[in-house]
Formats: C-alpha cells, structure tokens, sequence
C-alpha cells in the first residue's frame, strides 16, 4: 500500500486576475475543511501576477491550500526580459513550479534540455517541480506513447540527484486529452504512469521510485477522477478547465466520494 499523499493540483492557465483570483481561492478555503487537507494536498497554480494576491490571502487567513508558478526561468536572475525565477517564486512561499507543460513544449518550443535546466532552477530554490510529460495523438495513434514519455521523463531528471527526484512530481498527460474531453481510459492512465515509475525504479531504485508522486492530466473531472485515481500508479490529478469552477475543484479533491 503507498503512503503517497494524492496532490490535486488546479492549473488556471491564462484564466482569472488577480481579483478573480482572490475571490476564487477565498471560494476554495470556505468549502475545504481540515479532513481534505489530511486526505489530499491541494494546489493553484495561478498565473504569476496572481501569486502575491494568493500569497496575502494564504498568510493572512493561514490557510493550508498550496501554491505555484505555471512556469520558472532556467534562470535565477540577469537580463531575461519577461522572465520570472525561481528566487522570486521562493520569495513568494510558491510550494511548486510548472515545468514543461505540453501548452509550453508546443506554443514556446519549449525542449527537454530547456525543462531539465528548469527543473534544477526549481530544486535550486527549494520549490516542487511538477514536470509534465505526454504524447501527441500521432504519438498515440502509432502506439508509442510509452517510449516517448519516457524520453521526456529522463530528459527532466538528466543529471537530478536522487535525493532530489524522489521529491518530484511528474504529471503524466497525454496533449490529445487536453482540454478536449477526450479522457484517457483509466488503463490508458495506469499504463504511462506504471511504466513511468518502473523507469523512476531503473533511474534511482525502487524506494526513490514508490515516493515520487506521479498525476494524470486532461480533462479531469468529479464524473471520471475517482476511476483515474483507484489506479495504483495515480498519486493524484494536474486539473485545468474544471479548476476554474471551485464547486467542481472541489469535487474532484473529494475524489473518494463521487
Ligand atoms: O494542466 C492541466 C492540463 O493541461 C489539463 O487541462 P484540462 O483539465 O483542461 O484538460
């Protein structure tokens, strides 16, 4: 049996400012109590000018909601114009930093090389980094989805200590679910997510492997989170669209009643 705590993670995209974003988390912190934060970390991962707002709001009613970035510099500080660093998220109490989001690989070009240096920017400043990874639909439709995820998984963690990567978190998702609809099967989600651990267990041993903590994203949603998660290599959910409404965020935190 793991003792992975479940990390439900709400990923705003470019959605919500930062009044938006106050009355959203505000929104969350009324309908969560302490039993879901014993049974389920919970994340927003707003966009950066929100991170101040949430922080305040955090601090201030010390609520036990978490927080990160959707994104950090490989950089921690220097002529990187419109660029934000992981100094900067640590400043802010960020607890995690988005690192190579499928939206990120496509619109920005973003490689593995470049996710890798994100990954230690994000160790380097103490904060958690959610490494995404996942296959397109040709990737899909060919059969080798395994394969390349997999390449993703040891381009992120190229060079990254064990100590480090046991405490990593790698959301598995699969681009053709993605704000479609089109869910993974719960088997399509085991399949990735077991053989990402068992490359977890070649990389670094079994006991780094059995800590980390790997999600599935796309199109999650309160009707399809409980079969995703009684998975057994599906430690939680990287939630875009359904994060937005906090009733529904809020459903799929209590995953195990629906
Ligand atoms: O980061 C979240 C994923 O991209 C999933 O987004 P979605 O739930 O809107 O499909």
């Amino acid at each position: 049996m793991s003792d992975r705590i479940p990390l439900m993670a709400g990923n705003w995209k470019m959605n919500l400012n930062h009044l938006e974003a106050i009355a959203h988390v505000q929104k969350l912190a009324f309908a969560l109590a302490d039993k879901d934060y014993e049974a389920v970390e919970v994340a927003v991962l707003p966009p950066f000018i929100d991170l101040r707002s949430v922080q305040t709001l955090v601090d201030g009613d010390k609520l036990k909601i978490k927080y990160g970035a959707q994104d950090i510099s490989a950089h921690d500080s220097g002529a990187y114009t419109g660029e934000v660093s992981g100094p900067m998220l640590a400043k802010l109490k960020c607890t995690f930093a988005v690192v190579g989001h499928s939206e990120r690989r496509q619109y920005h070009d973003e490689t593995d090389e470049l996710c890798n240096a994100k990954v230690k920017a994000a160790f380097r400043n103490d904060l958690t980094p959610i490494l995404c990874v996942g296959e397109g639909l040709d990737v899909r439709k060919a059969g080798n989805q395994v394969a390349h995820t997999l390449a993703q998984v040891d381009g992120g963690l190229k060079d990254v200590p064990a100590e480090q990567a046991e405490t990593i978190v790698i959301a598995y998702e699969p681009v053709w679910a993605i704000g479609t609809g089109e869910v993974a099967t719960p088997e399509d989600a085991q399949e990735v997510c077991g053989a990402i651990r068992g490359r977890l267990a070649e990389l670094y041993g079994q006991e780094v492997a059995d800590k980390v903590r790997i999600q599935y994203g796309g199109s999650v949603k309160s009707g399809n989170v409980a079969a995703i998660m009684a998975q057994p290599d599906v430690d939680g959910a990287l939630i875009g669209g359904a994060s937005l409404d906090a009733d529904e965020f809020v459903k799929i935190v209590r995953f195990r009643d629906q």
